[in-house]
């Protein structure tokens, strides 16, 4: 997840910078000044629903919040989110959440399913902990469980029906992957840790519960902070946040399951390989690792922005062959990534053009309509 949210729509906009995680838990952190005149009118004692009071509750009797908290929870226009109760001032820290009610692989360990799920993948373990917990009515994190979705609009709970307007587009392509993948792992999990250690799972798992704690994770949990990997922190997951700059609409989709209006983020991305097959495979592959490329480079393809560095090169590189070849002797190492920035010969650029567009033509082929009847 990144690491920016506002609170509610209009200017105001809560940072929630990485480095204001401490050892002792989670800092909302204020990298710019908040103003509360667009929460106004949602007054401030308006409640959501019973079981966000209960959340809130929770979080009073925990010492996460209390009266001075400057925050509410409230519904914004995407949905349930954070919103300011008065103008906060840039770097002001809003809340603190503790570690202790953190979600994350060291509370797994610590867990009665710690010692089977030691060997798994961080995400694995922590999506077995989510619906175990959730399972039990003595969770420490009952109220928090009760507030979250049970399931996002991301494309991986879509219909076939719906996805069915997806077709021709990448995102559909993704989404199939991703949920085949989902489903391996479950069917990975269930023959290895679930059924082996039924009395640590007295209620059975089904696929929809694992397909929910992706969406949970893959929605809400933040990674990349400093020696967390994955966590998911109950409150700081509230907040309406600027996702990752990088994204495309597709990546949101697919996470989150929402798009941004904004045409910056409508890509394509753009697969390439140097086929094991091509004669000069080794040399080939030699020349785009020692460019920070490797055998396959995807680059994301913007509309309106220049093509992404390393694009033409590398095609270049891909389509190299003939009386050009001898630009792949060793003495041209050091220099031929430059030569590749510009074009090498005839040959080697109309074999790209013509590639590129069949490319595209077989891509555009897959969508039901076409750029003149939408
Ligand atoms: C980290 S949570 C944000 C808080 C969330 N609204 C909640 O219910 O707790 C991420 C989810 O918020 C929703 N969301 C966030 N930004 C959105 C936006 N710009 N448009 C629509 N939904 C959004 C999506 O459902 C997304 O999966």
């Amino acid at each position: 997840m990144a690491s920016v949210f506002s609170a509610c729509s209009g200017s105001a906009v809560l940072f929630h910078s990485r480095n204001s995680f401490s050892s002792k838990g989670s800092f909302l952190h204020l990298k710019r000044p908040l103003s509360a005149n667009c929460v106004a009118s949602l007054g401030t004692e308006v409640s959501v629903s019973p079981a966000v009071d209960t959340f809130w509750q929770w979080l009073k009797e925990e010492g996460v919040v209390s009266g001075k908290t400057p925050v509410k929870p409230g519904v914004v226009p995407e949905g349930l989110g954070l919103v300011a109760l008065k103008d906060i001032s840039r770097n002001e820290v809003v809340l603190q959440v503790p570690k202790r009610l953190w979600i994350n692989p060291d509370a797994v360990a610590a867990s009665e399913i710690g010692k089977v799920c030691s060997g798994l993948k961080p995400w694995l373990a922590v999506a077995l902990f989510l619906i175990r917990e959730r399972s039990r009515s003595d969770s420490l994190w009952k109220h928090y469980f009760s507030i979250l979705p049970k399931e996002t609009d991301s494309t991986i709970y879509w219909s076939e029906e719906e996805l069915s307007e997806l077709q021709g587009t990448q995102l559909l392509n993704t989404t199939r992957s991703v949920k085949q993948y989902v489903q391996n792992e479950f069917r990975r999990l269930e023959e290895e840790i679930i059924i082996p250690n039924k009395k640590l799972f007295p209620s059975s798992i089904t696929l929809d519960d694992f397909f929910w704690a992706f969406g949970i994770l893959r929605s809400r949990a933040f990674s990349r902070l400093r020696n967390e990997n994955l966590v998911v922190i109950p409150l700081a997951d509230l907040v309406y946040i600027q996702y990752d700059l990088n994204k495309s609409n597709a990546e949101l989709a697919l996470d989150y399951g929402f798009i941004e209006p904004n045409t910056d983020r409508n890509a394509y991305t753009l697969t390439l390989q140097i086929s094991e097959s091509d004669p000069f495979f080794g040399d080939k592959l030699d020349i785009a690792e020692s460019n920070g490329f490797g055998e396959t480079a995807y680059f994301d393809i913007f509309y309106n922005r220049p093509l992404p560095p390393g694009l033409l090169p590398y095609l270049r590189l891909v389509a190299l062959g003939g009386t050009d070849a001898f630009l792949l002797e060793s003495i041209f190492r050091n220099s031929i990534w430059g030569h590749l920035e510009l074009p090498v010969s005839r040959d080697n650029e109309e074999l790209i053009c013509r590639v590129v567009r069949e490319t595209c033509k077989t891509a555009l082929a897959g969508y039901h309509t076409t750029i003149e009847e939408v």
